[in-house]
């Protein structure tokens, strides 16, 4: 089959976007774990952290579907949200719309540039759950807040809420890739455990509001950036590290950075997430889904202008992190 595709990252944590609004698809649920597969592979043509379907929606502007490489639907997705709310806003003429997500139906919106020439958009996550039940998380606390999980670990705590996908934060004072990469294998085979599996991340505090965090993502590994890990580490140290909710927190990761807002709304913690949405290129490909061979890729447009606005972002985060 031909596909349109629409390749985008947030954080340069990189998605597929395959329009099945305006595409004659009829994907099976089978052939969407089977585009997943082929699409993500890092050794095959494309190569992606995920794939974004934008569907119908009866309910909100459109919806979001968002799988990982490994074939797994995520409940939720910060960064993707942020490229589909580009791809419908645009789309619809509109600056700001709802997304109907596999849990809630999310309102997106436009925002000022953040750094110069760079598409910028705000999306909430919620709903949020400190409840170890809503990961699920095996623990004797019902709020598993800075606690040890011996399975993992004989030093770190965890944090460990649902954004409404599961999430691990670990405060730490360095980041150590090797370490989180084991971290996050483990904590993925162990049914147990975590029968769903869980994002994991370390969250390295800057001073100032500001934030490193590295994630390993749930049917991905380590990635340069997850949105709703970041948002999950915004309001971890909202609560731990005493910084402030209604207030900014600039969180940089290995991709770039996004400013994050935790809020309470009654009982209910929401957060802001506010960040870029780039188009890398737009192309057509040829998938033949019985032997999940992309067979043919064709009439790639590069968006060169803005990648190239995206790499001095990214050279600006990275001087931030080392400063
Ligand atoms: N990269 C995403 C999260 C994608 C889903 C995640 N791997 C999961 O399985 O929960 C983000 O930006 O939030």
């Amino acid at each position: 089959m031909n596909i349109e595709i629409l390749k985008c990252h947030g954080s340069n944590n990189d998605f597929v976007l395959i329009d099945e609004m305006t595409g004659a698809y009829s994907f099976s649920e089978e052939d969407r774990v089977t585009i997943a597969k082929a699409l993500c592979n890092r050794e095959g043509i494309v190569g992606a952290d995920g794939i974004l379907f934008v569907l119908n929606s009866d309910v909100a502007e459109a919806q979001m579907r968002m799988f990982n490489p490994d074939g797994s639907e995520a409940e939720m997705c910060g960064n993707g949200l942020r490229c589909v709310a580009r791809y419908v806003t645009e789309k619809l003429g509109k600056d700001e719309v709802v997304i109907e997500t596999p849990e809630a139906n999310l309102p997106v919106v436009k925002r000022e540039e953040m750094y110069e020439d760079i598409p910028s958009f705000e999306v909430n996550i919620e709903p949020v759950s400190f409840s170890a039940d809503s990961l699920p998380l095996h623990s004797p606390h019902h709020i598993h807040i800075e606690q040890p999980i011996p399975a993992l670990s004989k030093d770190l705590t965890f944090t460990a809420l649902s954004v409404p996908n599961p999430h691990l934060i670990t405060v730490v004072p360095e980041v150590h890739d090797e370490n989180l990469s084991w971290l996050g294998k483990v904590a993925n085979q162990d049914k147990e455990l975590l029968p769903n599996g869980v994002n994991v991340s370390y969250v390295q505090p800057l001073g100032d509001q500001k934030v490193f965090v590295r994630t390993y993502e749930r049917g991905v590994g380590l990635t340069n950036a997850c949105g709703t890990a970041m948002s999950a580490s915004a309001l971890t140290t909202v609560i731990v590290e005493m910084n402030q909710l209604n207030e900014e927190i600039f969180v940089f990761n290995r991709g770039g950075f996004v400013i994050c807002t935790a809020l309470k709304d009654g009982d209910d913690y929401v957060i802001k997430l506010r960040g870029n949405a780039t188009y890398v290129y737009s192309s057509t490909i040829q998938l033949d889904v019985a032997s999940s061979e992309i067979k043919e890729v064709k009439d790639r447009t590069l968006f060169e202008a803005e990648n190239h606005a995206y790499a001095k972002m990214q050279s600006y985060a990275q001087e931030q992190i080392t400063l």
